[in-house]
């Protein structure tokens, strides 16, 4: 039986099923115009549809509509940091004016994982703002992000593994500082990985995952996003397919959150869960819920602060090079990793393949995604067809204690 006849004889959760449809989840770019349309011939088009066609407002609590800035002339998301090696995160970085009230029991939620699956477009849609630059150049992500609501929650953008054009000696400073983050920052609340949902789980998905779940001190999530790519049917079966993967994983939740930053989808689901753990609001203001805090005719995107991180950008510049930008955990000693001769060393697992079918909904066809291949064992993959080939040989290497030598492989973004 080939992978696809495997992936389409899986069964159709129900519960997920049941999300997917309640939330829009798979509608397509076409439908969403088409929505957009009919709401402003309505007149009930409003700025957040506008941009986010089946973003659903009514679904947030009055206390995050407040949080995200509804009712105020400015969206609450501002830029506060970029981090590209140690000592550079918050609130260490915050020296000079306003740096005192830069505190660092502000709970941080963390996004990771492959190079344009979206990780700066979800902070966008989740902060209702253009704070976090994005772009279809994988790699443009280039430090850790820090940005601030009202420094009650921080989202973190992580830059991206997998490939990535960004120079070497960059790419192996961030990583280096990534894995440092993510295992010993104290306010760090939650990893959400973020997931192609064309491709599924990759090997380096994987890899992140059994890293946090070894190393991490923090609860970890997943994030099915492009979903306006996929058809229902598909995008159900690759939920339950990561599901059931992260029942045996540690400190993951099991549910798999979806979403379509290009739609809005889904996004408001995340922000519930999100936003329930920002800090309260230290003017101890009680809400209303019969507050109108939807009149939000006032505020504009992209009023907000936009990160630093295209300091280091230009992935289109000429100096840029192109580097497999894979990340690879604890390149440097720290404190916090198992030594290689304590290490059990674990078989490296390949990724999981499925090709995608025909949207369902507007009748428009989603992209094929492509279908992945693993390879189990350890050591490095020979070939420079990227992450999908080199998975396995980094999972075992990995949990190995870093047996592998150093240097990136180059891959192609074809790869992807
Ligand atoms: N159709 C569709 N496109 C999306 C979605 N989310 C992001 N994109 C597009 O995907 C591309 C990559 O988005 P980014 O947000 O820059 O991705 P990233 O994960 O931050 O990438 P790095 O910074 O390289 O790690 C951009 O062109 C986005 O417009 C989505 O849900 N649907
Ligand atoms: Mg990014």
């Amino acid at each position: 039986m080939s992978n696809r006849a495997k992936f389409r004889a899986l069964p159709i959760d129900h519960g997920i099923m049941g999300r997917i449809k309640k939330y829009s989840l798979s509608t397509n770019a076409s439908t969403a115009g088409r929505t957009t349309r009919v709401l402003r011939n309505r007149n009930e088009i409003s700025e957040v549809t506008q941009r986010y066609a089946m973003y659903d407002v009514g679904m947030l609590e009055v206390k995050t509509q407040r949080l995200l800035g509804f009712g105020r002339s400015k969206r609450t998301a501002k830029f506060i940091a970029a981090a590209a090696r140690e000592g550079e995160e918050p609130p260490k970085h915050a020296v000079g004016k306003g740096a005192s009230k830069i505190k660092d029991d502000v709970p941080e939620i963390a996004f990771a994982g492959r190079s344009n699956v979206g990780k700066s477009s979800l902070i966008n849609a989740l902060t209702l703002s253009s704070v976090a630059r994005s772009s279809d150049v994988p790699g443009k992500t280039q430090s850790l992000n820090f940005y601030s609501m009202d420094e009650r929650i921080r989202l973190v953008d992580l830059p991206g593994y997998g490939f990535a054009f960004a120079k070497q000696h960059r790419v192996e400073s961030w990583n280096e500082l990534m894995d440092k983050y993510l295992t010993s920052r104290p306010n760090l609340k939650r990893v959400y990985l973020v997931i192609d949902a064309r491709h599924g789980m990759k090997a380096s998905d994987r890899e992140m995952l059994a890293f946090l779940s070894k190393y991490g001190e923090t609860q970890c999530g997943v994030i099915l996003n492009k979903c306006d790519y996929v058809n229902p049917n598909e995008l159900a079966r690759r939920a339950y397919l990561i599901q059931e993967e992260l029942r045996y994983t540690k400190r993951a939740r099991t549910m798999v959150l979806m979403a379509s930053t290009s739609t809005g989808a889904g996004v408001t689901e995340i922000a519930r869960e999100i936003y329930g753990m920002a800090l309260d609001d230290p003017s101890g203001e009680e809400y209303d819920d019969d507050d109108d805090v939807e009149s939000e005719s006032d505020g504009e995107y992209g009023e907000g602060d936009v990160g630093d991180d295209d300091s280091f950008a230009g992935s289109s510049s000429k100096k840029t090079e192109f580097y497999g930008g894979e990340w690879k955990p604890g390149q440097k000693a720290s404190k916090k990793y198992t030594p290689a001769s304590k290490a059990v060393p674990a078989a490296g697992r390949g990724g999981r393949g499925g090709r995608g079918g025909r949207g369902a909904q507007g009748g428009r066809g989603g992209p094929s995604g492509r279908g992945g291949r693993g390879r189990g064992g350890r050591g490095r993959g020979d070939d420079a067809r990227g992450d999908e080939a080199r998975g396995g040989g980094r999972s075992g290497g990995r949990s190995g204690g870093r047996g592998r030598g150093k240097g990136f492989t180059q891959g192609t973004p074809g790869s992807n």
